[in-house]
């Protein structure tokens, strides 16, 4: 079976400044992959590469059996890939209901019918149902995490990628964060990539792991064959 995303030899630069290393990744449809590693060692870039936000200096980027590396980051997004970034990036001024119909442009040219907010959105995140008509900006971390979890997927992505989700969040929210990701999984049917620093959360989430160091990919493995413990020196300071 082919891999869903697949990065082949991917090195990406800050101006001279050099930050992702020859990644070479696989992600099969229907995972869930938490991409872990210390501050600053490329997870975000890594993301953002696979977006279409940063240009690729050499290697490839393939979804769904197709090379979108030279597809800008709308094509991207129309192809099925969602995004969740790190901070959220809430439109503050918007609504939560507006804020969702901005995830609805990844439809476009798709065939795809572009009505309302798709209720499936509302039955995974009630609580937006209850305050949709309320201003983003003044909505708590967790609110905003699962508002902007809904506008990607209002997009219908078949790849969701998140930045940070439980960052900033409280624990009893980073529960209800989990179970509605267990559900985009299971029944929405999207493969996940988290880019996670709080181990637990990505142990009890995901099934496989990726270690970034110095913008490489250095470990891979299974979270069911090996404990966080077994990964925490290549992680914590
Ligand atoms: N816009 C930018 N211009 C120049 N260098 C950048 C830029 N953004 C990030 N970097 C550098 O690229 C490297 C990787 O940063 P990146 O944000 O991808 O790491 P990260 O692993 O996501 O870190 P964190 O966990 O702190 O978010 C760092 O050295 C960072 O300073």
């Amino acid at each position: 079976m082919s891999a869903l995303l697949k990065l082949d030899k991917v090195s990406v630069a800050y101006g001279q400044s050099q930050v992702l290393w020859d990644i070479d990744l696989e992600i099969e449809e229907g995972g869930a992959v938490a991409l872990i590693g210390r501050n600053g060692v490329g997870k975000t870039t890594l993301l953002k590469t696979i977006i279409g936000a940063m240009r690729l200096k050499s290697g490839s980027i393939w979804f769904k059996g197709k090379d979108v590396s030279s597809f800008q980051s709308f094509e991207r997004s129309r192809a099925g890939i969602g995004f969740v970034p790190q901070g959220r990036h809430v439109f503050p001024h918007l609504t939560v209901e507006e804020n969702l119909e901005t995830g609805l442009s990844a439809l476009a040219g798709r065939g795809h019918a572009i009505g309302g907010i798709p209720e499936h959105i509302y039955e995974l995140f009630p609580k937006l149902k209850q305050i949709k008509a309320r201003k983003a900006g003044v909505l708590s971390g967790g609110e905003q995490q699962q508002l902007a979890m809904g506008r990607a997927l209002c997009g219908q992505p078949s790849l969701l990628l998140l930045d940070e989700p439980t960052e900033g969040i409280q624990p009893n929210v980073v529960q209800q964060i989990e179970d509605a990701l267990r559900r985009v999984r299971t029944e929405l049917k999207v493969t996940i990539v988290i880019v996670e620093q709080y181990l637990d959360f990505a142990w009890s989430f995901a099934d496989s792991y990726t270690v970034m160091q110095r913008g490489r990919l250095i470990r891979q493995g299974s979270t069911r064959a090996e404990s966080a413990a077994d990964v925490a020196h290549l992680v914590n300071i």
